[in-house]
């Protein structure tokens, strides 16, 4: 007595678990004596595709495994009736942006330097402010320097994607750059505080990727902006203060990542994997400015 196992199924099938059968097998599976059908798992379904059956369908002998590589692929590409492509089989991942902000002192610029050293493909937009420049920043590279008067002339313009006056100083992400560098297809990096971040989700929504930057305690948070010795008492406390209330926004944020005491290195992989996962996404962010 012949006991047949088969397998069959289609995935375009409303339900998997129960098999397919092509016309001509179909009448033989109605007979209990020749065939026996066993529940099917679910990788069983990804293996068993439909292009067994069209191949078996079409009546084109096959080579056997032995054949050499070439003849295997035309075999197959003959019995599928269609050669195989070499077109890529994910979509080609679109530019993201990404909003990296967190307290005052929290390593953002330090963040940000490192990914530039180690990641290419990314924009890093140059913000314009109006606060001056700190010992060993450079205009153009860490911001656009710019008084006051010049800076309020580019919010009149509607240069800007959003603009904040933070701690007495005026600071704005310029539009045309953001554009420009999408176009040729870098990721974009935005550097901006708590109050830019929620003004950014407000006009971005969800095309852009929000992360948030936490110290491990608020302990290593005063003593990064203490040890960095830019700002006096008063403004320190007012930093502060403001990280308080700053850390409570963590859940408008996509993403937290902590950057610990002497492991910078560690928050940069991080959000090197967040921008990895976020390029793998089957289904893309789509920003429009
Ligand atoms: N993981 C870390 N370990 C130790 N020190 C760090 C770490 N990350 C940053 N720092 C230091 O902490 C200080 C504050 O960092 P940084 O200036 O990057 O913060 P920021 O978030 O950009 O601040 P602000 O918003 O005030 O400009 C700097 O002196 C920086 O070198």
């Amino acid at each position: 007595m012949l006991f047949r196992r088969i397998f069959f199924t289609t995935l375009a099938h409303p339900n998997p678990r129960i098999p397919f059968f092509p016309k001509q097998i179909s009448s033989n599976f109605l007979n209990p004596i020749r065939f026996q059908i066993k529940p099917i798992s679910q990788n069983q379904i990804f293996h068993s595709s439909s292009t067994s059956l069209m191949a078996r369908a079409s009546n084109v002998p096959l080579p056997p495994i032995t054949a050499d590589k070439a003849e295997l692929f035309r075999g197959l590409e003959s019995a599928l009736g269609s050669p195989f492509s070499s077109q890529p089989l994910s979509p080609s991942p679109k530019p993201l942006i990404i909003v990296i902000s967190g307290p005052s002192g929290v390593g953002k610029d330090a963040v940000i330097k490192r990914l530039r050293e180690v990641r290419e493909g990314i924009h890093f937009v140059v913000t314009a402010t109006s606060r001056g420049k700190r010992p060993g920043e450079v205009d153009g590279k860490d911001y656009y320097f710019v008084s006051k008067e010049e800076f309020l002339l580019m919010v009149e313009r509607n240069e800007l994607l959003e603009y904040a006056l933070v701690y007495g100083d005026y600071k704005g992400i310029p539009k045309q750059q953001i554009r420009d560098f999408m176009l040729k297809g870098y990721d974009i990096v935005l550097r901006v505080d708590i109050q830019g971040a929620a003004t950014l989700r407000r006009i971005l929504g969800d095309s852009a990727i929000f992360i948030f930057l936490v110290a491990e305690n608020e302990n290593a948070l005063v003593e990064r902006l203490v040890d960095r010795k830019t700002e006096s008492t008063e403004a320190l406390l007012v930093r502060i203060a403001t990280a308080r209330e700053e850390v409570k926004h963590v859940r408008d944020f996509d993403y937290v990542v902590v950057n610990a005491e002497g492991k910078l290195e560690n928050a940069v992989k991080l959000v090197e994997s967040i921008i990895d996962a976020e390029k793998a996404k089957v289904v893309q962010r789509n920003v429009k400015i």
